[in-house]
């Protein structure tokens, strides 16, 4: 309950590198796992995407791309991903040949966002709205202004909400932006690309009864 009102809220877990995350993971109710495919990141998995995705019982698995190439994309599609996060300035011609229901788009806020651009993706699994920082793509464990979010929300779109969240603001977010889900990394590591299990208790502890149980 927040605020009086039963939230319910779908979680979206990213950033994972290594088996024992995995594992641990699996004892709490998370929606979607996410692994970065993006080279420069400390949370790039590379190669070891598919030994990871063979180890995970989570319902589904999301891999986050920046402006690659189809076929990279293609690839990660046949080891057994279910969603791609694109993270770039990819476009629909993109999206559609990957298959817009099986796409998750981000915008990284920065002021403002015209709805109109939100519209033409209206028909992808998720927008995934993230904050915006010059020369980092995502992973900035920085929050942007909710009400941007908040108005796209009552807007009618399906959408997940990412950037800066952790243990200590995610019931706020929660309550102020009513996502369809939550998207947290940096803010569950000890370390980049290293979940850190406290963190992850107190998470699930504060958000007892605000999520909605997990269907694969
Ligand atoms: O985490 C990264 O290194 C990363 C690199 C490139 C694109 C996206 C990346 N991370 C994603 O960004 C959002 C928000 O992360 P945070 O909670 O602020 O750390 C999330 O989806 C990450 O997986």
């Amino acid at each position: 309950m927040i605020g009086g009102f039963k939230i319910s809220v779908k979680i979206k877990i990213c950033g994972i590198t290594n088996l024992e995350d995995i594992k641990l993971l699996e004892a709490y109710p998370v929606h979607y796992l996410g692994f970065i495919l993006y080279p420069p990141s400390p949370r790039y998995v590379g190669s070891r995407l598919s030994e990871l995705l063979k180890a995970v019982k989570i319902p589904k698995k999301v891999a986050v791309f920046v402006d690659a190439p189809y076929e990279e994309i293609k690839s990660a599609l046949d080891l057994g991903v279910d969603l791609i996060q694109l993270h770039g300035r990819e476009n629909l011609d993109l999206a559609r040949k990957i298959g817009l229901q099986r796409c998750i788009k981000t915008f990284r806020i920065k002021d403002s966002l015209s709805f109109d651009e939100l519209d033409y993706w209206r028909d992808a699994y998720a927008l995934l709205l993230d904050t915006y920082k010059e020369g980092l793509p995502g992973g900035t464990g920085k929050t942007f202004n909710w009400d941007i979010a908040r108005d796209i929300v009552l807007k009618g779109h399906r959408i997940f909400l990412a950037g800066g969240l952790n243990p200590d603001n995610v019931l706020e977010a929660v309550s102020k932006v009513n996502p369809y889900a939550i998207d947290l990394s940096s803010g569950l590591e000890k370390s980049p690309g290293k979940k850190d299990p406290k963190k992850i208790e107190v998470f699930f502890e504060k958000l007892k009864g605000v999520t909605t149980p997990l269907v694969s």
